[in-house]
């Protein structure tokens, strides 16, 4: 019997996130190339180093990269845009198509699959690709002198890669592939030469509900594959799902079929039972959670890997997807309580596990050993995971009165002008408030010292926005690290780690807290700095929560109760807090729910589902309140095509969503769709410094009144300004001002409004 321990993909950011402050020094041109390079090198070789020591067999290579690895296959391939054909630093090219320059637009970026990764959409257009450069054999032939080790390459597959991009006709995609297909070959054939023995072929567009044309693409490609590179193993991974079409894929000739064992709802397990599996090819087990924290229960998964032993001859035992979901590692968290820090499992720990359990299948681990690791775990699980579910969510208001009685209310108890102008809710995260924190964080400054720090910041943001005459104000989310952190150290049953870093998008990272216990409201999360904020101004100052499905999909969850459960919990929490605002006085609240559609399951079959508890939880969390309070939602990120009757379900009074680098296509979904509730579409993009002029912003807003009606239109920018300099932020929102203040006063003295007074 053959096995083999293996990874999927490691963390790039190291262990105290060496990898982000080398980039933002070199963006920042505190570092140079030679300087920068270098620094990338460590990183990347401390991490293979600590995979050898743990005695990975498998350790992959090409998972590495300077932002991402869809960029990075797009750029290894020659897929370079035109418009940045002029950079010749092949560095400072791959950044500029990364996070774009003054002159051009960045390439855009969206969310990897269900996860809070963000990856960069390639653009095809008339690209004939090329092989650029080998990355990946460079690389294995360095980690091989390095280390003396055979690494395994990770490339992303052709067919998923093409999938992900855009910029082409979708009906001539096959001649897309067909361009490609060569190229990957002829890159396989020198890793072949060099001795490569496995490569691991990531397809993970597999898990998704696929055509027969994509399939008997693959049919073709991996035939091509077999064909033209006879001595390379190819691994075709699939991962955060069950594989569709399981006969089909498993009858591909390659060496080994990478299966998810954890995030399948048990379906692979169901269809290997069912159907086996084919003798000659290596059963690639993703066992050990690749998206969580916990620690394995080994004794399970061993079980696990028995049954499959009985089912192939032939297996690699691995996470469940890429590490890079998960932190580095616990060894950093101190402030942790002992038993929630003694469940914990980060990568490195995770890649313990698997290397216990493969030790454990060669017959040099006992089951006892197992057992005994397992006990350890168990007895401090039940130090906090006891479910009381005490709150009945039968008893709690679903429903609020008819949007057009609540409207009425709304106006005359809110007296906005038509197009109100507001923002998403932060306003700058500066160095300054960033380091006041730091200093209350080790005890420098007292809470005093701090909360008069914050209250500064809101007034200071209440009188720019007064000036500004923005028309609902926020108070600017200066507490806050990041809006999902924030309410995880205010919730009883939610921990938050302080190194337990992942990568969002590029340099930037989040702590997702951690879901250990039941969720209560302890106390006021919000009200302080919020009736402090509308304290200062007579214009309505908007509360700021986030939403129950967004804590729960930005957040590690425990696995002991569902994730339902676990969710309405959130939903009557934040509720308490809605409640609290509005005894306070707020009479606008608005309730982020920007991984609203990021957490939709990849499989059709379940969208209905997770859609109806997304409408529920979010229902509970905000129909308590009067006719007269104004509830807000956001999402940004979207396609909200197949959406918007859960959008119109949420019943949120008003709702900003992100779209000025998407405006076509929102706009004809309003074309086809009636939406009769307050809507403000993004005018501009928050994501680039860049000004923007008041033309441009006047046609978003033409375009966007040519399918909604002017009394149900907002004017905001797509999403929070935190990421923002001051003066960028100051100068674009006056634009947005005056341009909204410009079509108000054309609307009125064309004398269309008379109906709304
Ligand atoms: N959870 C979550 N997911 C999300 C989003 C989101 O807002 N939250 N938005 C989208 C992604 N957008 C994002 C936008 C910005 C950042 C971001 O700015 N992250 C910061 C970290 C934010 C943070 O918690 N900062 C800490 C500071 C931690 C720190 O770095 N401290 C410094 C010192 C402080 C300094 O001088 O900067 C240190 O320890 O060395 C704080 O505010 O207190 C970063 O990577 O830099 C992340 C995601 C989608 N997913
Ligand atoms: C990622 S959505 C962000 C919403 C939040 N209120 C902010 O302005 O930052
Ligand atoms: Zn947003």
């Amino acid at each position: 019997m053959l096995i083999y321990s293996s990874n999927v993909g490691y963390p790039r950011i190291g262990e105290k996130r060496e990898w982000k402050k080398a980039l933002e020094s070199f963006w920042n041109g505190q570092m140079n190339e030679e300087q920068f390079t270098k620094t990338m090198e460590t990183i990347r070789l401390d991490s293979i180093r600590k995979q050898v020591e743990k005695g990975i067999d498998l350790i992959p290579i090409g998972d590495f990269s300077l932002y991402d690895h869809v960029l990075d296959t797009a750029f290894m391939f020659g897929y370079i845009p035109e418009r940045f054909k002029q950079i010749v630093n092949p560095l400072e090219q791959y950044f500029a198509m990364a996070r774009g320059t003054n002159g051009q637009h960045a390439l855009e970026m969206t969310k990897w699959f269900n996860t809070n990764y963000h990856y960069i959409v390639p653009e095809i257009g008339q690209t004939k690709p090329k092989l650029v450069e080998n990355r990946l054999l460079q690389e294995y032939k360095l980690i091989k002198e390095t280390f003396h080790i055979e690494a395994k390459p990770v490339l992303l597959g052709p067919i998923t890669f093409l999938l992900l991009s855009k910029q082409y006709d979708r009906n001539e995609w096959r001649k897309h592939l067909a361009h490609l297909v060569p190229v990957y070959v002829e890159l396989l054939k020198q890793l072949g030469e060099a001795g490569v023995s496995f490569v691991q072929m990531d397809e993970p567009i597999l898990v998704q509900n696929i055509d027969d044309d994509i399939i008997n693409a693959f049919h073709h490609v991996y035939n091509v594959f077999h064909r033209d590179i006879p001595n390379i193993n190819i691994i075709l991974q699939t991962y955060f799902a069950s594989v569709s079409h399981y006969r089909e894929v498993v009858a591909l000739p390659v060496a080994g079929i990478g299966l998810d064992f954890v995030h399948d709802d048990g379906e692979n397990m169901e269809v290997i039972n069912t159907y086996g599996f084919p003798k000659d090819k290596i059963l690639v087990a993703g066992i050990v959670d690749g998206r969580n924290v916990w620690k394995s229960s080994l004794v399970q998964k061993a079980k696990l890997l028995h049954h499959l032993a009985g089912v192939s001859e032939q297996l690699i035992i691995q996470p469940s997807c890429s590490l890079i979901h998960v932190p580095v590692t616990t060894k950093h968290e101190h402030t942790l309580p002992t038993e929630l820090a003694s469940t914990l499992s980060f990568a490195d720990e995770k890649l313990d596990e698997i290397r216990m359990l493969t030790e454990h299948m060669k017959g040099n681990v006992t089951i006892d050993e197992l057992i005994k690791y397992d006990e350890q775990t168990t007895v401090y699980f039940s130090k906090f995971r006891q479910s009381k579910q005490t709150d009945d969510i039968t008893t709690v208001p679903l429903n609020r009165t008819s949007y057009s009685e609540r409207q009425k209310a709304q106006r005359a108890h809110l007296q906005l002008p038509l197009f109100p102008t507001t923002t998403i809710g932060s306003f700058p995260q500066t160095s300054d408030v960033r380091q006041a924190r730091m200093k209350w964080k080790k005890g420098e400054w007292n809470d005093n010292q701090y909360k008069s720090f914050i209250k500064k910041e809101i007034a200071k943001w209440i009188d720019i926005q007064e000036q500004l005459r923005l028309d609902v104000l926020v108070h600017g989310e200066f507490e806050r690290t990041d809006m999902v952190e924030f309410f995880g150290e205010k919730l009883q049953g939610m921990a938050c780690t302080t190194n337990g870093w992942v990568q969002s998008y590029g340099s930037r990272c989040v702590r997702p807290p951690i879901i250990f216990g039941d969720i209560a409201h302890l106390h006021p999360m919000t009200v302080g700095e919020t009736v402090y904020a509308q304290s200062l101004t007579n214009k309505p100052v908007k509360g700021m929560l986030t939403g129950p499905v967004t804590i729960l999909n930005w957040s590690f969850v425990r696995n002991d109760i569902s994730r339902k459960q676990v969710l309405m919990q959130l939903a009557l929490a934040i509720r308490e807090e809605v409640l609290l605002l509005e005894k306070e006085g707020i009479r606008i609240i608005q309730v982020d729910e920007p991984a609203l559609r990021e957490g939709l399951p990849l499989k059709k079959e379940k969208h209905a589902s997770y859609w109806e508890d997304a409408v529920i939880a979010f229902r509970i969390t905000t129909s308590s309140v009067k006719k007269e309070t104004q509830i807000h939602t956001h999402m940004c990120y979207s396609q909200f095509e197949h959406m918007m009757h859960v959008i119109d379900e949420l019943d949120a009074d008003v709702i900003s969503i992100e779209s000025s680098r998407s405006h076509g296509e929102l706009v004809s979904v309003f074309e086809t769709y009636e939406y009769e509730k307050g809507i403000g579409l993004g005018v501009y993009d928050i994501h680039s410094p860049r000004i923007p002029t008041k033309e441009e912003l006047s046609e978003q807003i033409e375009r966007a009144l040519r399918v909604l009606r002017p009394e149900q239109f907002w004017v905001n920018p797509d999403c929070g300004l935190k990421t923002r300099k001051e003066e960028e932020t100051i100068a674009a929102l006056q634009v947005m001002v005056e341009a909204a203040r410009e079509y108000r006063e054309r609307l009125l003295a064309y004398g269309g409004m008379k109906s709304w007074k």
